[in-house]
């Protein structure tokens, strides 16, 4: 589904990424760890190509294909989709009108994945505008429930977020990236970073990898990675280099 080869990336003139191998497979979720600052945001937002993150060597292939100069749009186009940390609030847009514009107007998918993530009521107002945090991190799985991309990544869904919304919205990204299907007819894969792994609750990652200075020191099983981090540290977890 994705693979990407030694890529740098620099932001605003500064290298931040520095020689990234990841390899993601068709029905594979991964989780990405890592302390503050350490370039997790800045490897989701390269993949999904926004501008600002320059790509100054390597390759992202996505489905096969080179991407690494497509734009945005076209990548979302070909099967990428992404919650944002912290998405852009859009005045005179309401939630309902962008749902009907991603969906191609399906009013039934909009009824019913509004009405899962208890969004229904929030149809009729601008994206974002004065919603809670929690709100914020629902209407971004609900945006993404619409737009069932092959290949979604997640920038921290469960931070800011209680522990019922946590569970809601934990089953419904495990349904985004099909953990509710037998593993031989999953076809849609995930990159979610976390750093409480609560996430793990609700969707058995089938790996974990663990980004520090830009680069990624280790590789392994996430639940195994986040008990090194939990007890000893991130710095142990670097020593470790497994
Ligand atoms: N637009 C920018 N201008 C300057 N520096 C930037 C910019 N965007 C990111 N950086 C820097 O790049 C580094 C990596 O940031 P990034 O947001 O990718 O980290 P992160 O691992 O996602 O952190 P966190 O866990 O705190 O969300 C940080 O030092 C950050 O300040």
């Amino acid at each position: 589904m994705l693979k990407i080869e030694d890529l740098h990336v620099s932001v605003e003139g500064k290298e931040v990424l520095h020689g990234i191998n990841l390899h993601i497979r068709e029905g594979e979720t991964h989780v990405l760890m890592g302390p503050n600052g350490s370039g997790k945001t800045t490897l989701l937002r390269s993949i999904m190509g926004f501008s600002g993150y320059e790509i100054t060597s390597g390759k992202i292939f996505f489905k096969g294909r080179d991407v690494t100069d497509l734009p945005l749009n076209e990548r979302a186009r070909f099967g990428m989709g992404m919650m944002f940390q912290r998405p852009p609030t859009i005045s005179g847009l309401k939630l309902g009108k962008l749902l009907s514009a991603t969906s191609g107007g399906d009013v039934s998918s909009i009824g019913r994945y509004s009405s899962q993530m208890n969004m229904a009521s929030f149809l009729d107002r601008d994206v974002n505008a004065g919603f809670s945090g929690g709100e914020i991190k629902r209407s971004e799985v609900l945006q993404l429930l619409i737009q069932q991309p092959d290949f979604v990544m997640l920038d921290e869904p469960e931070s800011g977020v209680d522990l019922e919304n946590i569970a809601l919205i934990g089953h419904s990204i495990a349904r985004l990236v099909e953990k509710d299907r037998h593993i031989i007819d999953r076809y849609k894969s995930g990159l979610i970073i976390t750093h409480t792994g609560y996430i793990l609750d609700y969707l058995d990652a089938d790996a974990g990898h663990m980004l520090c200075d830009g680069e990624i020191k280790c590789h392994g099983n996430p639940r195994e990675i986040l008990k090194v981090i939990q007890e000893k540290g991130y710095q142990e977890c670097i020593r470790c280099q497994k």
